[in-house]
């Protein structure tokens, strides 16, 4: 671990999440201290599930828009992701994603099998995901999904083969990385033709 002093925090946003400037001293290997500024965004950790169906080929993802994306890209505004939501203070990553799996695409689970913990982008977020995965069938829908409206959330829900959304990995359609991370640990782990 470096060394580390004269840690100071500014608090330059504090609206839905916070943001803050973070000034330190770092000691570099060559033993020359400098001081360096970082600014980090902390909206809390995330947990995503991808949802599959070993019968049928097929997994569950959701499209919505986003609009960090659309400022920048505003061909990509619309985002094909796995079903997943901010964990709050008081749950547990297993407890916001089976709430989250009910509001967003519909199903109701009982479990899920957490296969990876990924941070989303260290250099500007302190986010930690925690990614599930889950089988699901068709007598688990219980709604149709879309989100919580009082949150106004506008999700679809998408079933597809499974060999189409790699496709879609390889022609930038999906380009969401805990969504692509979670396809790809199908696709190395074969969990679909393992069944
Ligand atoms: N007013 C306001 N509302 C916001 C803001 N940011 C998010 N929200 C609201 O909070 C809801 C959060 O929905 P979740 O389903 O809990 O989170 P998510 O947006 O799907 O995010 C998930 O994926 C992200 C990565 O792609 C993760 O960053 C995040 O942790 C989570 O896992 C959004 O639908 C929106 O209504 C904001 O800046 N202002
Ligand atoms: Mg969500």
């Amino acid at each position: 671990m470096s060394e580390l002093k004269n840690i100071t925090e500014t608090i330059l946003s504090n609206e839905w999440a916070t943001l803050k400037r973070i000034d330190y001293d770092y000691k570099f290997e060559n033993g020359e201290w400098r001081r360096l500024s970082r600014e980090c965004y902390n909206r809390g950790n995330g947990a995503a599930i991808l949802l599959y169906n070993a019968e049928k080929g097929t997994v569950i993802l959701t499209k919505q828009f986003r609009m960090p994306i659309y400022n920048v890209n505003s061909e990509e505004g619309m985002s094909i992701e796995v079903c997943a939501g901010a964990i709050d203070n008081n749950d547990s990553a297993l407890e916001t994603i089976i709430r989250e799996t009910e509001e967003e695409v519909g199903y109701k689970l009982n479990d899920a099998k957490q296969v990876l913990t990924a941070y989303t982008s260290p250099g500007a977020l302190t986010e930690k995901m925690f990614l599930f995965i889950a089988e699901y069938n068709d007598h688990m829908k219980i709604t149709n999904g879309g989100g919580l409206e009082s949150e106004n959330e506008e999700i679809d829900v998408l079933e597809l083969k499974f060999s189409e959304t790699l496709k879609m990995i390889n022609n930038q359609e999906i380009v969401d990385a805990k969504t692509i991370m979670l396809l790809q640990y199908f696709q190395i782990n074969n969990v679909l033709n393992n069944k």
